[in-house]
């Protein structure tokens, strides 16, 4: 019964965008979320919503459900500029050095958000092939950051890009990275097809 009444929850919850402000969020980052939303109205950017993921699998970085404790974020594309702006505050389940985020979680939050880059404004699924990171200052946790993406260039099936994080206020750089994805060829698509979100529109 427990495992039904589970799979129910995660049926429901899998239909919930997270992608949008909660009472976890701080002021600054509902306030970095509305301005960055307000870039949808013209069309120029748009929202990438943020669902679980259905049944039991869940996105690593959308998978610890008490809020505000993970992962709290919004990506936005702008694809004709192929870049990526993400608005994440950084809860207290992410620490690495005492009261600051540990680096795999800023790693995380830069593969994702240059991957929903690649995957909204590239033909075809990439995967990581490559990720470089420069930790420039430490990320205090419960702190709020943006990352930027874009990509710089493609060859064949490899797509070239580059993020950096700032704080809140945009005044200190934390990071700057690098990362090669690399478009899977129609075979390995064809594989990969079963493992893909139903509404695989979303990270
Ligand atoms: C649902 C909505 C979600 C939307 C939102 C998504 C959010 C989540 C995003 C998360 C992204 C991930 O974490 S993905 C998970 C982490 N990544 C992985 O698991 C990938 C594991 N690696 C692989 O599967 C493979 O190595 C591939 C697919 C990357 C490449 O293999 P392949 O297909 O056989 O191609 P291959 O010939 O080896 O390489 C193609 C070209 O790339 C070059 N190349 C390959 N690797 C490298 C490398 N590390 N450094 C330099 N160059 C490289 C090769 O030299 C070659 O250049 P040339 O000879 O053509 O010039």
């Amino acid at each position: 019964m427990a495992r039904q009444v589970n799979s129910q929850r995660n049926q429901e919850e899998a239909v919930i965008d997270l992608a949008w402000p909660n009472e976890a969020w701080s002021d600054v980052t509902k306030e970095i979320f509305h301005q960055l939303n307000a870039g949808t109205e013209n069309g120029d950017w748009t929202r990438h919503p943020g669902y679980l993921r259905t049944g039991e699998r869940r996105l690593y970085c959308r998978n610890i459900s008490e809020q505000g404790k993970g992962f709290e974020y919004a990506i936005f594309i702008n694809k004709r500029e192929q870049r990526a702006t993400c608005v994440c505050q950084f809860g207290p389940y992410l620490e690495g050095p005492p009261s600051h985020v540990h680096g795999g979680a800023v790693a995380t939050m830069l593969d994702t958000v240059m991957g929903t880059c690649a995957y909204n404004v590239l033909e075809g699924f990439h995967l990581t092939a490559n990720l470089n990171i420069n930790y420039k200052k430490p990320v205090r946790l419960g702190s709020t950051a943006i990352f930027l993406a874009k990509v710089d260039k493609q060859e064949n099936r490899k797509a070239y890009l580059s993020a950096y994080v700032t704080s809140a206020d945009g005044s200190t750089t934390l990071c700057d990275a690098t990362s090669l994805f690399v478009q899977l060829s129609q075979e390995q698509m064809e594989k990969a097809k079963k493992y893909l979100p139903q509404d695989s529109h979303n990270d």
